[in-house]
């Protein structure tokens, strides 16, 4: 089955839905033409010239950070977005706010990855357009991620793969540059058992004590309280820690940490974490910031960052308990470290 079909199948007669096929359509055409420009070469002039740009969010714009955001928002012109929000753009953009629907990406994920060719992504989260949103366009994207009508991520990889739910399990497609089309590939279901973890480790010294204890246990493998092995993978692209952890199973964590500007953490909530969340919860994971899950926070703005944990079910409760236990708390700063999980 083509994505085209799949999403034909979805919609039906139902407007809103078929805009959405369209809009996903779209973004997909989009990925194709980036998975070109990355195969051209495009990532090997990075630094050929030209003053550093910083986007809102403090992160250096590479060449091919701004020519994805260019393309998935043609993307989103060609479809029926209202509202464009992107990692890239400090603001919005309204592009006519009669549409039917909003979409927030991050065009490149894994941007540090551009020029070692190491799989590298795009994110993407739509959300309905309702009355109250047309008159203020910044309120569209304070809508909770459990509102997401879809969302998904591409990897740029040896294989280009596009990973979508639409509310009906997460399902990935993969590209066949014989026939220039996505085709069905598999239901996804996240593994309940983890025995791998990613964090990015060198920031040990600034983790508060609880995320210390959790790491630290699967560290001790056997010999410790877990009671048996873990690995330990970190790609630096989300999106393809994400793909390995669907896949297999395993545990995905950026927490807070005491560096300046990271007591929330480096992930975006908006465009990062609630579409990764929303697949994770369709492929039968979970999504978490350590004290919710993650489709249940009201974002305030659009660039907001969150504390995430994502993976096997039974591995973001038991990072969930390792971040309540008292013998591991102590009056430190960021997220992580004060806030009770549970129930999630
Ligand atoms: O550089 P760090 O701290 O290891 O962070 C890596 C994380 O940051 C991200 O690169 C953020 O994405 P961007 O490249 O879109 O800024 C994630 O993909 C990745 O998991
Ligand atoms: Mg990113
Ligand atoms: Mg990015």
């Amino acid at each position: 089955m083509t994505l085209s079909d799949y999403l034909k199948a979805h919609a039906g007669a139902d407007p809103i839905r078929r805009d959405v096929a369209t809009l996903v359509e779209s973004l997909a055409e989009a990925a194709i033409e980036l998975h070109r420009a990355i195969a051209s070469g495009a990532a090997d002039r990075e630094g050929s010239g030209g003053a550093a740009v910083t986007n809102g969010g403090g992160d250096v714009q590479k060449v091919l950070d701004r020519e994805a955001d260019r393309l998935f928002s043609q993307a989103a012109r060609r479809a029926p977005v209202a509202f464009y929000g992107s990692e890239e753009q400090d603001e919005a953009v309204v592009f006519d706010a009669d549409r039917s629907l909003a979409l927030a990406i991050d065009p490149l994920d894994g941007s540090s990855n551009i020029e070692t060719n190491v799989s590298i992504g795009t994110i993407f989260s739509v959300l309905p357009v309702r009355p109250e949103h047309r008159a203020d366009s910044a309120t569209v994207f304070r809508q909770p991620g459990r509102d997401q009508l879809a969302a998904g991520f591409v990897v740029y990889g040896p294989r280009l793969l596009l990973v979508l739910t639409v509310g009906e399990g997460t399902h990935v497609f993969g590209w066949s540059p014989d026939t220039n089309t996505f085709a069905h590939a598999a239901r996804m279901a996240i593994p309940e058992q983890a025995k791998e973890f990613s964090i990015n480790a060198s920031n040990r010294r600034h983790w508060d004590e609880p995320v210390l204890a959790y790491v630290a246990g699967c560290e001790d493998g056997k010999e410790g309280a877990r009671g048996r092995d873990f690995n330990m993978r970190w790609v630096a692209s989300m999106v393809a820690d994400a793909y390995r952890i669907f896949l297999r199973g395993g545990l995905y964590i950026y927490p807070g940490d005491r560096r300046p500007g990271y007591a929330e953490g480096r992930i975006r909530l908006v465009y990062e974490a609630n579409p990764v969340g929303f697949c994770a919860e369709q492929a039968g994971g979970a999504a978490s910031d350590g004290l919710q899950p993650i489709l249940d926070i009201v974002p305030t703005h659009l660039h907001q960052r969150t504390p995430v944990v994502f993976g096997s079910r039974e591995e973001v409760l038991e990072f969930g308990r390792a971040m309540a236990d008292p013998a591991s708390r102590t009056e430190t700063s960021s997220l992580f470290g004060h806030r009770p999980v549970g129930g999630f």
